[in-house]
């Protein structure tokens, strides 16, 4: 076996060969392989200039640990670059692309009055425009009505914190491509019934790691049917409108379902098994007080993790990333990779607030202080190192792949994960409600 380097395999089993462009509803057929100026375009608009002011001066300190929106670009610029130039070597002069496409620099993006909260000091991010007040306004008033109307979500005494959730900042962040506020609000509801299996069968409205696996199971059959017996599927059918968490799951993937191709479904379907797994394991080690490796604790995160999200960008979009480009390995990694580095930010901004809830709760700096033995800050610091080499091998993965297979359905979903990605980090940021940072600089 060759050695896989420290981020996994880069490089696929086998060689994948492209597949042949399949149309979908917004790109045009293509009928070659060679890199079209929508992937210049594609590379150009992956991260628009976006003026945000500088956050206030930490108070103390501060001089070691630099912010690094946008401007750590070494790394990406160089893989990015890479592409626009083309192929090197004798003979290949007039392949390059950076002299024959060069793509129009992007219109600056007017920074909107930038929200509250202070990005982690050192962290590698991309901000994000302000998302449009008036798409937020209206996800807001509708997922509101869906979850108090259509699947009684809440008792009342927890409106505050699903207001404070801000889903539809959330959701309009992240997903800048959908075309209407009905496909925003198929990510919008399946982020706020996530949410609600996660607080009420695992974290703090109820939830326990005991018994969790029965009730996780049941939760699935709503996303996943159950195909029984006449004598037995009435009760299976009962049981979805049983308490909060499956009215949440069936409803948010029957409007789902309804919108996307059957391999789009399928797809969520497994990338919500993936995450009950990781749930599982969190609550497996939680109940023994096991505190896993480093390495352990960040296979367990791969699918606890926010992989589900990012993954229906083309569903939202309006278009299908057909199953077979889904499933190519360097695809995979693109996905995996985007998906951890999303989650090691949720471990970053939500450190203090799961320091302060009962019980030991796994995050990546705790694990690390425990297992290597340093300080909290020196532990949290080095999680941000964690976050920001992942980031940047999420960055180098999705431009080897825009190489490689410049499809441009290939490359909008390229664009609407690297979106995904750049808006959680600012839904972060921006959660005072939920998040507050340490006070180590
Ligand atoms: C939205 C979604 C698919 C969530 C699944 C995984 C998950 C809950 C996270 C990645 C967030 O982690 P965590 O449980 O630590 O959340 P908070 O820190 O409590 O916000
Ligand atoms: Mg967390």
């Amino acid at each position: 076996m060759p050695d896989s380097g420290p981020l996994g395999s880069s490089l696929p089993e086998r060689r994948p060969t492209p597949p042949a462009a399949v149309p979908d509803a917004l790109t045009p057929t293509v009928s070659d392989l060679s890199v079209t100026p929508t992937a210049l375009h594609f590379l150009a608009a992956l991260h628009p200039p976006v003026t945000i002011p500088d956050p206030p001066p930490p108070p103390t300190g501060a001089s070691a640990v630099r912010n690094t929106p946008d401007t750590d670009t070494d790394a990406a610029d160089s893989v990015l670059q890479r592409i626009l130039r083309g192929p090197t070597g004798p003979g290949t002069a007039s392949l390059s692309l950076a002299g024959r496409h060069r793509p129009p620099p992007p219109d600056p993006v007017p920074a909107a009055q930038p929200a509250a909260g202070r990005a982690v000091p050192g962290l590698y991010y991309h901000p994000v425009p302000e998302p449009d007040p008036v798409r937020v306004e209206e996800v807001s008033r509708r997922i509101k009505r869906w979850a108090e109307d259509e699947v009684q979500l809440y008792p009342e005494e927890w409106e505050g914190q699903f207001d404070g959730l801000s889903v539809g900042r959330y959701m309009v962040a992240c997903h800048p491509d959908a075309p209407t506020v009905d496909h925003l609000m198929l990510a919008t509801r399946l982020m706020v019934a996530e949410n609600a299996v996660d607080d009420c069968y695992c974290e703090d409205h109820g939830g326990s790691p005991v018994g969790l696996g029965g009730r996780l199971l049941l939760a699935h059959t709503a996303l996943d049917h159950v195909h029984t017996t006449a004598e037995y599927a009435p009760a299976w059918q009962e049981s979805l409108t049983s308490d909060a968490p499956r009215r949440a799951y069936r409803s948010a993937m029957d409007y789902f379902v309804r919108a996307a191709t059957d391999s789009q479904a399928d797809r969520y379907r497994h990338d919500m098994a993936r995450l009950h797994m990781g749930y599982l394991a969190e609550a497996a080690w939680a109940e023994t007080g096991h505190v896993p490796e480093v390495w352990e604790y960040l296979a367990m995160r791969q699918f606890n993790n926010f992989r589900p999200c990012p993954t229906i960008t083309d569903t939202v979009g309006g278009y299908e990333l057909p199953a077979d480009l889904h499933a190519r390995p360097d695809m995979q990694r693109v996905i995996a990779l985007a998906g951890n580095a999303t989650t090691i930010v949720n471990d970053l901004y939500s450190y203090t607030k799961e320091l302060d809830s009962p019980g030991r709760h796994l995050n990546l700096p705790v694990v690390i202080a425990e297992r290597e033995q340093l300080s909290e800050r020196d532990a949290y610091l080095k999680a941000v190192e964690v976050h920001n080499e992942l980031q940047h091998a999420f960055e180098a993965a999705a431009a080897d792949l825009a190489e490689a297979c410049p499809l441009p359905t290939v490359l909008r979903f390229l664009r609407g994960v690297a979106a995904w990605v750049d808006g959680n980090h600012d839904w972060h940021r921006t959660n005072t409600y939920r998040y507050t940072l340490p006070d180590f600089w």
